[in-house]
């Protein structure tokens, strides 16, 4: 697996960028990095590696709200996969190239009227994606620009600090409830890390999205800034994370994720059958379809 991905590593450099920021934090994310490698070709995810600082942008572009759809969540397991795998890599700041949404969480297109084959590969794709992320040594960045319900709020929370627009009308948590679904385990254990016992209680069971200033108070985000300073502050907390020893840092990281990630690898054939059985059921499809069409009439 590691060979192919290095072997399909596609590396281009794309000249001297500006320092400075510019007046558009979206468009002139990739200006803070002088010299790069250009890891994706997808249309997806677009992964940007500056070898002079270290630090990756990976952005989400998969409009139209960044859902976590089966070939995006592989595509991302890939790209984090390689950037683990490459040792000039030491830091991902993990944002959306779309206005208004950091991701919209998992798709749930993916989870409505497909086969059980279906949801076993998707879940799957699902934990792996998790895996991969909340296992990286790397120093990891959310750099949330938009609403970043469910799934979208796992990414976040799966990072070692997270950065949102000071927007009051993004939010972020893990609605699964509102939904008439429930975040698995894992979901619950990766807030509880965040967040502690007590706030994981009620955000679960509320299915609650937090306000960007709620998210804030709570510990569920570390910092808000203006919008269009999302990225570059998330540039700037990485650097202060990055003069750290490495070695210091990534056991320290390990240390402390190690359980979370156990009590998966421990019980991940268990996740899929619950996932698939609990998914399939009538009442579930029946709630899923309810909040698409709810979605849909919200719009109209
Ligand atoms: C083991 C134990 C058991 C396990 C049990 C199972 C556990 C599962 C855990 C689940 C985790 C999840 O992530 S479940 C996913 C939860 N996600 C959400 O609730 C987010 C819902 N979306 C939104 O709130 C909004 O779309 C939001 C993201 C804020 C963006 O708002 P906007 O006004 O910009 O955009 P909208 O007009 O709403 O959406 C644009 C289009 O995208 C679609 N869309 C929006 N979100 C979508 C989504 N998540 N999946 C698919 N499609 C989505 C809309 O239907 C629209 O489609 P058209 O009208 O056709 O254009």
């Amino acid at each position: 697996m590691s060979s192919i991905l290095r072997r399909c590593t596609k590396l281009t450099h794309s000249g001297i960028l500006s320092m400075l920021p510019g007046s558009n934090g979206r468009s002139c994310a990739l200006q803070y990095f002088a010299s790069e490698k250009r890891y994706s070709t997808s249309s997806k995810i677009k992964v940007d590696l500056d070898s002079n600082t270290g630090v990756a942008i990976m952005q989400f572009q998969s409009p139209p709200v960044n859902s976590l759809s089966l070939d995006f969540l592989t595509e991302f397991a890939i790209n984090i996969e390689k950037l683990e795998l490459d040792r000039s890599c030491r830091g991902v700041i993990i944002t959306s190239a779309l206005p208004k949404v950091f991701s919209a969480g998992l798709d749930i297109l993916e989870m409505y009227q497909k086969s059980p084959e279906h949801y076993v590969e998707f879940w799957k794709a699902v934990q792996e994606a998790w895996f991969k992320l909340y296992g990286s040594s790397k120093v990891t960045i959310a750099a949330i620009n938009g609403n970043s319900p469910a799934g979208g709020c796992l990414l976040a929370m799966c990072c070692d600090y997270r950065i949102m627009a000071e927007n009051p009308r993004y939010s972020i948590g893990l609605n699964e409830t509102q939904l008439g679904i429930v975040a698995p385990f894992w979901f619950k254990d990766t807030m509880q890390n965040v967040v502690g016992h007590r706030e994981t209680e009620k955000g679960l069971q509320l299915g609650k999205l937090y306000t960007a200033p709620e998210a804030l108070k709570v510990g569920l985000v570390d910092e808000l800034v203006p919008e269009e300073k999302v990225v570059s502050s998330a540039a700037e907390a990485m650097s202060k994370w990055l003069a750290i020893p490495d070695h210091a840092r990534q056991l320290s990281k390990s240390m402390m994720r190690k359980p979370t990630i156990d009590r998966l690898l421990a019980a991940r054939e268990a996740d899929i059958t619950n996932f698939v059985s609990f998914t399939s059921k009538d009442s579930i499809q029946k709630s899923l379809g309810m909040y698409m069409e709810m979605l849909k009439k919200r719009r109209s």
